[in-house]
Parts: C-alpha cells; structure tokens; sequence
C-alpha cells in the first residue's frame, strides 16, 4: 500500500510511536552509560557505534548484550546472574544520570507530531525503554506536549515484539486495527505490529540492531517522518 494510502484510510485515528531510534536519537546517552558500567565491572567500554546496535529490546538485554559483546548475546550461565545484577543496577545508575544529556530529537519528528495533532490524530508512545526513564527524556525533548499515554518497556509483564503493548496503548487510545499506524525503527517494532495486525511504518534512520528496516514486512518505509506529512 502507499504510504498515503496507508494513512489517509485511517486518519483521524491513533498513531503509536517507539521512542529510541524513531522519535529520539538517544545511543549516546545509552552508550555513555553502558560504558560507565563495563568501565565500572573493569572491562573495555563498547562506543557508540556497537551499543547503538543494542538498543531496542529493552535495558535488561542491552546490558546481557552489553556483558557478551555482542548482540546475539548467550543466556547466561547461572554463575553469570550476580554478576549481571549488578551490571543493570549500575546501568540503571548510570544512565538516569546521562538520560536525556545529549538525546536529539530526529529531523522530521515535530512537524510529522504537529501534522498528526492538526488532523485530530490521537499520539501514544509504546516504548521498551524502562518506565522510570521515558518521563524524563520526553520531558527533556519537548515531546511530552505531543502524546496523551506513553507505554514503558515494564508497564506491562511482556515488551514488544510481544504485540499486547501495542493493542493495550491503541485500546486505551480508541482505536482499532483499522484506524491505528505504528511508526517504529527496529524489528521489535515491526513483528509487534505484524503479530498486533496493525499496519506499520518503518524508519531507516534508526538502530535496529545494525541491519535494515526494508525487509522486515513493513506496510512502508521512509528516511524521514517528514515523508508523512
Ligand atoms: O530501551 C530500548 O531498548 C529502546 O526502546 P524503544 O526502541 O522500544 O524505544
Ligand atoms: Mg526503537
């Protein structure tokens, strides 16, 4: 379907947002607290450019891949539970200190908001990022103005790509599969709305663990949210 058509079917309705990687570039602030912790358990920081493809699945498997160095991280050996204890209390430490220190808002977000908003549209965000921080950053962005509900990675027993998130922020909001658009970067966002039967629309400037959006099965992909407008 065209991206206009996906849209103009279904507006005014809901639009559920991701946050990390769609709505705000928030790796360095991830990074400098991932860091903080490996630099703090006495091993090597990872940069940028590898915690930004950890990001999407939530802190818990951020810091598991963050440990392993890698992001097909192994479960770990029951000798590894304290050891990652302490790893996501120190992260949890470190970057509600960093949250929102360097995070950007991405080009074409606040005119795609301000467009949806003018249409009537009604805005969530479904995020995996722990509840405790999403406040704060959209507080520190600007974008609290924009969302009436924001979904945090623990505000429900299970995270994308789990599609309950997703069905319980677009309930919340009035909507049905029918009236609803996810608009996320990575493959937890993308299978989440598959399993949720909601149409979706994929970013490519993104995190999405190092690969490409354009073969995930998204009803659209687009280099800016400004191509929504
Ligand atoms: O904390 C994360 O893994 C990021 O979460 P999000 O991409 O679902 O916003
Ligand atoms: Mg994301």
């Amino acid at each position: 379907m065209s991206l206009s058509g996906l849209f103009n079917a279904r507006w005014p309705g809901v639009a559920l947002f991701d946050l990390d990687g769609t709505l705000v570039d928030s790796a360095p602030d991830l990074a400098a607290a991932v860091d903080q912790m490996l630099e703090h358990l006495g091993r090597t920081p990872a940069g940028l450019d590898r915690v930004r493809d950890w990001v999407g699945n939530g802190a818990a498997i951020l810091v598991r891949r963050a440990l392993a160095g890698k992001t097909n991280w192994e479960p770990a050996e029951p000798k590894d539970d304290a050891l990652f204890k302490d790893a996501l209390a120190i992260f949890y430490h470190c970057y509600g200190q960093h949250n929102g220190r360097h995070a950007q808002v991405f080009e074409g977000v606040v005119p795609c908001l301000a467009h949806l908003k003018a249409l009537g549209c009604r805005l969530g965000i479904v995020t995996n990022k722990p509840d405790q921080f999403v406040a704060p950053l959209l507080e520190q962005t600007g974008l609290d103005q924009w969302f009436e509900l924001s979904i945090g990675g623990d505000t429900l027993a299970v995270k994308k790509p789990d599609p309950a998130p997703l069905l319980h922020a677009m309930e919340q909001l009035g909507g049905s599969p029918g009236t609803t658009v996810v608009i996320g970067d990575s493959a937890a966002d993308v299978n989440a709305a598959l399993a949720a039967n909601i149409p979706c629309v994929a970013v490519r400037y993104g995190y999405n663990f190092g690969g490409s959006v354009d073969s995930l099965g998204a009803d659209a992909v687009v280099d800016s949210l400004a191509e929504l407008l």
